[in-house]
């Protein structure tokens, strides 16, 4: 057997030209000076490491791991890591820019940062990943750290891995350094409601948008694209405040019921097949998984990867309203074809931005030796996720601009103030 990986499969858009041509406009909408423009167009740091892991048969693979610190003007830098084939450096590079737009729209003390091994480890074994995550985490010992650089999970980990990384960290740190990363087990000084957090602010802004689009939730139908923990989360949220969700694919498949499908019965059925939906009894798989972006429904949430809104699907969506669960679905050059069809588009950087907003108050928890009960933290995640989405809102209104460009008014401007206030450059 081959350990030789094929090539992943290039994107149709590069994600990091989509953030830069939406900074772009955005700043110049703001009025941004050059110095400003020059320092935030690119990543203050990139780590790129060489990973040697053995696996299970006794041989050694190199994996190819990241970490790119986008900027930490507003404080530590703070984003997940990602385990996929698709990794690359631009990938990394933008998804950590919109980490540092992301906590500045939801307005927490945080730069951004973003890291990805890519692997895939629906391949490897459990030892494999925690081999290959101890390993990565011993290469950014100079990166990580509770007031520098903080992890959590994304596309492809969870809080086992999260586990493993804080483990690894307290061990050569000689103590337990529980702040050094968020989205860990509660039993290790994990968040209440975390797990959740990112679905929830995406039910949360899907609400707010349907109160200004006067869409009933108990009169909507959804579409959700990616049933991991953003998109399973979301459905379930939603399903819980009446709306109807009758389309749902993951990575085995697109599946379709035009009365809805039963959330908590498509988990379990999740739960007990290896994460996946594959060969889901009670709902019509679709011919073209793709088919879930364009079908009939109201809402559409885009809850897996980049850029599977694009020039070629985009004419043919017939959603209202597209909330973004995943970082970057949506492709620079389909934004213009959305904007003409007069869909209101919720961007990442606000729609999804409530697992790092309680990812923040975990680190607060650790910091402070305290527990917050579920309550407090979905009422505090709540209220930010609001605001932030008001405050967006507003914004496109005053420029004149869809959400997507408001949002990244709102980050810019904040960290450009920022930047005037603390000088040095
Ligand atoms: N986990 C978090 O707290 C946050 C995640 N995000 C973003 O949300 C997105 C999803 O992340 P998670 O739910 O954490 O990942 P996950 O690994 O838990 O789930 C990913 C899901 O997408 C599915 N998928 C993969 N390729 C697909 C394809 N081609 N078509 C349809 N489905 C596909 C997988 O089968 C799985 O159901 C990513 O873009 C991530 O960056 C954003 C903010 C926070
Ligand atoms: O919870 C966090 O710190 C970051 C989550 C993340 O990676 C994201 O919002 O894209």
């Amino acid at each position: 057997m081959s350990y030789i990986e094929p090539a992943p499969i290039k994107d149709k858009d590069n994600p990091l030209e989509s953030m830069m041509s939406r900074f772009d406009l955005a700043a110049q909408k703001l009025g941004l000076d050059n110095e400003t423009y020059n320092v935030l167009k690119n990543p203050d740091k990139q780590v790129i490491v060489s990973l040697p892991i053995t696996m299970d048969d006794g041989r050694i693979k190199v994996f190819s791991g990241y970490r790119v610190i986008h900027n930490t003007i507003l404080g530590p830098s703070k984003g997940g890591i990602r385990y996929d084939m698709g990794v690359t450096l631009d990938e990394v590079k933008a998804l950590a820019a919109w980490m540092t737009w992301k906590c500045a729209v939801v307005d927490i003390p945080y730069g951004g940062a973003k890291g990805g091994i890519m692997c895939n480890p629906r391949a490897m074994s459990k030892g494999e990943i925690e081999r290959l995550t101890r390993a990565y985490t011993l290469s950014m010992m100079d990166v990580f750290g509770p007031d520098k650089d903080i992890p959590a999970p994304d596309m492809g980990t969870s809080q086992q891995e999260m586990a493993w990384l804080m483990d690894e960290y307290s061990k050569a740190k000689g103590m337990t350094v529980n702040a050094v990363v968020t989205g860990k087990p509660l039993v290790l000084g994990g968040s209440l409601g975390r797990v959740e957090a990112t679905g929830r602010g995406v039910m949360v802004s899907a609400l707010a948008a349907m109160q200004r689009l006067k869409m009933n939730p108990s009169q909507t139908s959804c579409a959700i694209q990616g049933f991991g923990n953003v998109g399973s989360n979301t459905a379930r949220l939603l399903e819980e405040r009446g709306v109807k969700i009758k389309a749902l694919s993951d990575v085995s498949g697109a599946f379709w019921s035009d009365k809805g499908i039963d959330i908590q019965d498509a988990l379990r059925y999740r739960d007990k097949n290896n994460g996946i939906l594959e060969g889901y009894p009670n709902a019509d798989k679709m011919q073209d998984p793709e088919g879930i972006i364009t079908c009939q429904v109201d809402l559409l949430v885009p809850a897996a990867k980049e850029d599977v809104i694009n020039i070629y699907n985009a004419p043919d969506i017939k959603a209202r309203l597209i909330v973004e669960g995943a970082n970057g679905p949506t492709s620079a050059s389909a934004d213009d074809i959305i904007n003409e069809k007069g869909i209101m588009v919720v961007p990442d950087i606000l729609a999804n931005a409530g697992g790092v907003t309680v990812s923040y108050f975990e680190w607060v928890q650790n910091r402070l030796g305290l527990r917050w009960p579920l309550e407090r933290v979905n009422r505090r995640c709540d209220r930010i996720m609001k605001e932030a989405f008001e405050k967006v809102y507003s914004t496109s209104l005053e420029f004149n601009v869809p959400m997507r460009i408001a949002a990244y008014i709102v980050a810019i401007d904040k960290v450009a103030k920022t930047y005037k206030f603390r000088g040095g450059f």
